[in-house]
């Protein structure tokens, strides 16, 4: 089975050479079609098998415990599903609904057989035009407000032939079909990385914005996992009924549901039951209920059917008589439960693709949104750059150029170098939470990894520079280190390069690493040993021989190097007018802090190349280090 990973437009269906709005008209109005699984077995690897090997060796292992390479999570699942049902897909926690359902929704990367079929036919890429997925979690941008995350979707999933008009069009007629027109305006909210709590909405809100997001599109079929989780039963049932009026319009609806009140019961016209990785009933209520009853578990009146199944399932599950269940489902799906295709096939236009230029623009116009709906880490890291650089101009004030001097110039740019190293620490906890927004937003795969990192980081870019600055520009002016233009602008340069790189290795390792604590300490482990192997508190000359070749791997010892060289290159001293004059130029400075071999014009070339390592690795770890859960 083909699991979709590209990024294609939502050309729709059956538009052939129509004008504009006679396209968005047919897009909006195309609603129907039948889904049939057949034989969906999914395997993963087993990452316990070498443990078990071992146990196994000693004997450890449980009586009936099998070791094998791979767990099969779902085993040969089979089923229909109409035109405008609304169909709960139940079974007891593990039993594999939310596998089921996101195999139903083409997310699951793994290996994945047995056939997806459309309209009786599998439809490969265009699968995810017909079909929206709701998580379970709200991942929703807390700054934006409800018609901008409505938008964004819009703008990104929409065909390209939707004008600007036809898309808020769109957007406000989802907004009324959630019944959220009346907060239209209103921010999602939430506590904001950093911890302001912005004003939300309200849980049930969060969801219909979520459920709204997959609507955009108009689908044919949404699946929505456990969409009353964390909702009292009011909110539930109020959300469950909005669902249930689309399935009125021809769209199909499958929910992974735990055990929903009797009144979310009701609304279901298909109930499909997974019991260890199979399914073993789909049918209506009352199918199901004489289902049981001929197992032996007649549900009692005044009991919630959906608490007494699962319970019975569960009793079943572990039962002698689960294997005869599961076979009897399976003969009666191979004689008479596969049906025949009511629906004609579906005709996809030829996809275009939507440019990785649009989509940045889409991504900087949201970023730079949400840059000046946040701005506390911008304005905190620009206060704590202006006071840095009063504090230093304060202790360092007034430089001159003899003896008793080099050591405090040597001092400042290492002082300097090293808090910009530390200043993007600050924004871990920002850059975290983007990532959660990022992968809830890839795994709807309505963007490439590649504009939206480079949307972020222009924003990013413009704090690097500011707080780099800030920093060193008010440090200059009161240490009076060395003044002409060329080389003011060298220095800030450097800085905002170390500032830079320095961010872009915290920006990578909170891509990367699963948690915020382990980002913390591999950062001030690696800045830790980066701040001792500069070259400041020992020259790198005389590091000891067996890791002193690290401080060849370190972009702040060079970074300090390009600086000590603006500094003191061609430079004459002031020598006392009696006794040693131990640097009498500025050369002997260079030689004795061991950087003596770099011109201004190498060593910029060398902390540049750095940045750009870092750029691109921090990219390269957002894409492929960071993994959603499931
Ligand atoms: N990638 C994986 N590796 C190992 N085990 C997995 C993997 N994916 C799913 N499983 C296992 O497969 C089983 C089914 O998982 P799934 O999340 O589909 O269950 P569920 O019925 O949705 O449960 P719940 O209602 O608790 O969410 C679980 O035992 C889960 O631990």
């Amino acid at each position: 089975m083909m699991i979709n990973n590209n990024n294609k437009v939502d050309d729709m269906i059956e538009l052939g050479s129509m004008g504009t709005t006679q396209r968005a008209n047919s897009f909006d109005t195309f609603k129907g079609v039948q889904l049939t699984f057949k034989n969906i077995t999914y395997t993963v690897p087993n990452k316990k098998y070498q443990k078990q090997l071992q146990k196994q060796k000693k004997g450890e292992l449980e009586a009936g415990q099998k070791v094998e390479k791979e767990l099969t999570i779902l085993k040969n699942i089979s089923g229909n599903i109409e035109k405008g049902e609304f169909v709960a897909l139940m079974g007891p926690s593990g039993s594999g609904k939310s596998t089921l359902l996101d195999i139903l929704a083409q997310r699951k990367s793994g290996t994945v057989t047995g056939q997806l079929l459309v309209n009786g036919k599998e439809i490969g890429d265009n699968y995810k035009k017909i079909c929206s997925y709701v998580t379970q979690e709200d991942t929703l941008l807390q700054t934006a407000t409800v018609f901008e995350t409505l938008k964004f979707y819009a703008d990104l999933r929409l065909p390209s032939y939707y004008t600007e008009e036809q898309k808020i069009a769109r957007v406000d007629q989802v907004l009324d079909d959630i019944g959220l027109s009346k907060k239209r305006d209103s921010k999602i909210g939430g506590v904001l990385p950093g911890g302001i709590v912005l004003k939300a909405l309200s849980g049930g809100e969060k969801r219909r914005v979520s459920i709204g997001c997959g609507l955009v599109t108009n689908p044919s079929l949404i699946f929505l996992d456990e969409p009353t989780s964390g909702l009292d039963s009011v909110t539930a049932l109020s959300i469950m009924k909005t669902v249930l009026q689309l399935t009125k319009r021809g769209v199909t609806v499958v929910c992974s549901i735990h055990q929903p009140r009797p009144e979310i019961w009701s609304l279901f016209n298909k109930v499909m039951l997974v019991l260890k990785g199979k399914l073993v009933f789909s049918g209506t209520d009352a199918q199901l209920n004489s289902y049981f009853e001929d197992l032996g578990y007649p549900c009692p009146h005044n009991t919630n059917p959906a608490d007494f199944y699962l319970d019975s399932a569960v009793e079943l599950a572990d039962s002698p008589r689960y294997d005869e269940v599961c076979e009897k489902w399976q003969h009666y799906w191979e004689t008479e439960g596969c049906r025949d295709v009511a629906l004609p096939e579906l005709t996809f236009e030829k996809p275009q693709s939507i440019s990785q230029f649009y989509m940045y623009n889409v991504l900087l116009r949201r970023a730079a949104r949400d840059f000046v709906r946040n701005s506390g880490n911008f304005f905190a890291r620009s206060f704590t750059g202006i006071a840095i650089g009063l504090l230093f101009g304060a202790c360092f004030g007034g430089l001159g150029i003899g003896q008793g001097d080099i050591q405090k110039i040597a001092g400042v740019i290492f002082f300097l170098v090293s808090s910009l190293n530390l200043t993007p620490f600050t924004a871990i906890a920002i850059f975290i939470s983007q990532r959660a927004l990022f992968n809830a937003e890839r795994a709807a795969k309505i963007y490439n990894t590649v504009p939206y990192y480079l949307a972020t980081m222009t924003m990013e870019f413009i704090v690097i520079f500011t707080v780099a600055f800030l920093c060193t520009g008010v440090t200059y002016a009161i240490a009076h280190l060395r003044w002409n233009f060329a080389r003011f602008l060298y220095a800030m340069l450097i800085y905002f390069l170390v500032h830079a790189l320095s961010d872009f290795i915290i920006v990578g390792l909170s891509n990367a690493m699963p948690k915020m604590d382990i980002v913390f300490s591999i950062g001030s482990g690696v800045s830790v040993i980066y701040q001792l192997f500069a070259g400041f508190f020992v020259p790198v000359d005389q590091l000891p021989k067996a890791f002193g070749w690290l401080y060849r791997l370190n972009p702040l010892h060079y970074s300090v190097a390009a600086l000590m060289v603006n500094e003191f290159e061609d430079r004459q001293l002031e020598c006392p007018e009696t006794g040693l004059c131990q640097f009498p130029t500025g050369q002997d400075v260079l030689v004795a802090y061991g950087v003596d071999g770099w011109t201004r014009g190498t060593a910029f070339a060398v902390v540049l190349s750095w940045t750009m390592l870092f750029f691109v690795l921090s990219c390269v770890a957002l894409g492929t280090l960071n993994k959603e859960k499931r």
